[in-house]
């Protein structure tokens, strides 16, 4: 089978012997050029192992190699950007920049955005009712037909009298004109029993006018009335 291989594949050409042995190309030589690695076989069983998607470029591209030349590690300097303007960094808040020139061409920040931003202000929490006071509650409270007043006749109070009744379970109020034991209401209070309590004993018209004037306390209180404020006698 050689001999005929040879045979074919050399016939005519005189120059080479017959009892020479002619050189066989190998497969190497007529494949494809081999590529600069180890070999083909250790190649093929590194990828079947290696899941890392390929390079790009190829590690023998002629790109890779030109980036590599260009590439070098930045430093920190090179990474950040250039210092500000002299005049904007050293401006305190609230004192126009005296190295930046005012006027309208000016890059330092308008005086009105240096001012210190005020404090934000206290807000109040919303005050959570207990179960079972809420308004509708107290509507069906007031409907019950029980005592809120604590009082059998209504009366003539003075500011003396009215001082009287300061504590939390024996609080009356004065709104209007009107005196009101306001304990009975105090847990039902949308704004807390706390804020309530500080006209207990005394003459809530203002702070109520001040806090919610759209309440209508004659209404929400008609049951616990328990008299009408007089001035004190001399
Ligand atoms: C006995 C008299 C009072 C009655 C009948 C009454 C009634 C009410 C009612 C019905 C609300 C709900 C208003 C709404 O949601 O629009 C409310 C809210 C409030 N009340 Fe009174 N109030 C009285 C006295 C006072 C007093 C003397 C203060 C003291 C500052 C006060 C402070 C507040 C506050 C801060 C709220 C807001 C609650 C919130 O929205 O979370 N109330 N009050």
């Amino acid at each position: 089978m050689t001999s005929y291989l040879r045979s074919w594949l050399y016939s005519g050409t005189s120059a080479v012997p017959e009892t020479s042995t002619p050189e066989v190309p190998s497969l190497n030589r007529i494949s494809p050029p081999p590529s600069d690695d180890d070999g083909e076989a250790t190649e093929t069983e590194q990828d079947k192992a290696d899941d890392s998607p390929p390079a790009f470029p190829s590690l023998n591209s002629a790109q890779r190699v030109k980036t590599q030349k260009n590439l070098s590690i930045l430093t920190d300097t090179q990474l950040m950007p250039p210092p500000p303007f002299p005049g904007l960094a050293v401006r305190t808040p609230g004192v126009p920049s005296r190295a930046a020139p005012s006027g309208p061409s000016s890059l330092a920040v308008p005086p009105t955005t240096t001012k210190v931003p005020a404090k934000p202000s206290k807000k109040r929490e919303k005050v959570a009712l207990a179960p079972g006071h809420s308004p509708l509650d107290w509507a069906a409270l007031k409907s019950s037909g029980q005592d809120l007043r604590g009082v059998d006749t209504l009366m003539r109070i003075p500011p003396s009298i009215l001082k009287q009744h300061n504590k939390r379970d024996d609080a009356w109020s004065a709104f209007n004109g009107k005196v009101y034991n306001i304990t009975p209401y105090l847990p039902f209070h949308p704004g807390g029993e706390k804020e309530l309590m500080r006209v207990a004993g005394r003459d809530g018209t203002k702070l109520f006018a001040t806090t919610h004037s759209w309440v209508n306390v004659d209404f929400m209180l008609d049951q616990c009335l328990v008299g009408f404020l007089i001035p004190e006698p001399s």
